[in-house]
């Protein structure tokens, strides 16, 4: 694998000039460089490629290239794997086309199947439609409601479609924007006219103010404990009205793994269950790279709730990440060998 010596601005981490094979112990050949070109914003590319990241890859023989956004991607390269995250529909255009002309290239995520989550009623569609009843426990979406214009008239459908207060009103659109995850929590539905739609308003469920955060790297998954919002009981929704900006409280990095937690509360969800669920929906949605935020209804020790699910999450949070990233990563060359007809 080469790359031109094209691609020298500052922000390229790597070159790599030989091209180089060697038979491993599974008896695949396997490339000694693996060029992943990136496009990330530059909140991601912070949180994401870390010293430990860059490093371990680096002695695994994979090299991080910025892609440069100022020049035709089909001048840059090669690439045996393209790992982006920018919105627009530019980028979605060029790395479709780049896709259609370079087969051999992985890209993590065609572009189609991460718009599906740039929209909070699509994302969860999928989680709506599947059946884990076999699997220790039920996964289903809370009741939820999309409105997008005329806010005068929220109440009046809030209260015809029977939603149960309180709610979380999330805007529509995400768009990795600060603006996309601004969210309130409403607890009479005449609040809600206050607001700016298009929203998406969810029922809140009550969780014990613990959230699991599912992260999805290909195959692999890791699973990680968030504090949350706490129990809304029916003596607070008697005592209170109006609609309460709230912060991102479970994205902050502080884990609640070793918090000293209701056992009940704290007890992961069964792994054949996890499993289940980011099997089907690595398949439904087509992504490989993304979070599932789920919550146990509380008081109940097996019924859980998808509330959000992002694409390529904030990984660089995650205990080990550049472990399963670079696995990750490798694993991918060698299905490709894999596939490919005995010479
Ligand atoms: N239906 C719900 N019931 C109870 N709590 C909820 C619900 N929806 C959201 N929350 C709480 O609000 C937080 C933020 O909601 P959500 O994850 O949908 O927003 P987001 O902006 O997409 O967050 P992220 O930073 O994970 O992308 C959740 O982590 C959880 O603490
Ligand atoms: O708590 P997590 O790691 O899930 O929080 C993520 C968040 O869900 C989004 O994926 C953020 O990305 P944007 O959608 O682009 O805002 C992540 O931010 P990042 O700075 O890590 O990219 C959060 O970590
Ligand atoms: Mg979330
Ligand atoms: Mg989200």
């Amino acid at each position: 694998m080469r790359l031109d010596g094209e691609n020298s601005g500052e922000e390229q981490e790597e070159q790599v000039n030989s091209v180089a094979y060697s038979i491993c112990g599974d008896g695949f050949p396997h490339p000694q460089e693996l060029v992943v070109g990136y496009a990330l914003t530059s909140k991601k590319k912070k949180s994401f490629l870390q010293p430990q990241l860059i490093g371990l890859a680096r002695n695994r023989g994979i090299f991080f290239v910025a892609i440069d956004l100022n020049r035709p991607l089909a001048e840059q390269g090669p690439f045996d794997v393209i790992l982006h995250k920018l919105s627009g529909k530019d980028w979605c255009e060029i790395i479709e086309d780049y896709g259609q002309k370079h087969p051999e290239v992985t890209i993590l995520d065609p572009p189609d199947a991460i718009e599906l989550l740039h929209n909070r009623q699509s994302m969860l569609q999928d989680v709506v439609a599947l059946n884990l009843s076999d699997c220790h426990g039920k996964v289903g979406v809370p009741q939820q409601l999309v409105v997008t214009k005329d806010p005068s008239s929220v109440p009046y459908e809030v209260a015809k479609s029977g939603l149960k207060l309180p709610v979380v009103a999330k805007p529509l659109v995400v768009d990795g924007s600060a603006k996309s995850h601004e969210l309130f929590l409403a607890y009479d539905e005449f609040s809600l006219s206050e607001l700016e739609p298009p929203l998406v308003l969810q029922e809140f469920v009550n969780h014990g103010g613990l959230l699991f955060k599912i992260f999805i790297v290909g195959e692999a998954i890791k699973v990680v404990r968030r504090f949350s919002l706490p129990n809304v009981s029916k003596r607070d929704l008697s005592k209170v009205a109006g609609v309460f900006r709230f912060p991102r409280v479970s994205c902050a990095a502080a884990s609640a793994d070793d918090a000293d937690l209701d056992p009940s509360t704290a007890e992961l969800p069964p792994r054949s269950l996890l499993e289940r669920l980011a099997r089907e929906l690595r398949h439904r949605l087509g992504l490989r790279l993304f979070n599932i935020d789920m919550i146990r209804q509380h008081g109940t020790k097996d019924v859980f709730y998808v509330i959000d699910i992002n694409y390529f999450p904030g990984y660089g949070k995650v205990p080990g990440y550049e472990h399963i990233f670079t696995d990750f990563l490798l694993s991918l060359v060698q299905s490709k060998y894999k596939k490919r007809p005995v010479a």
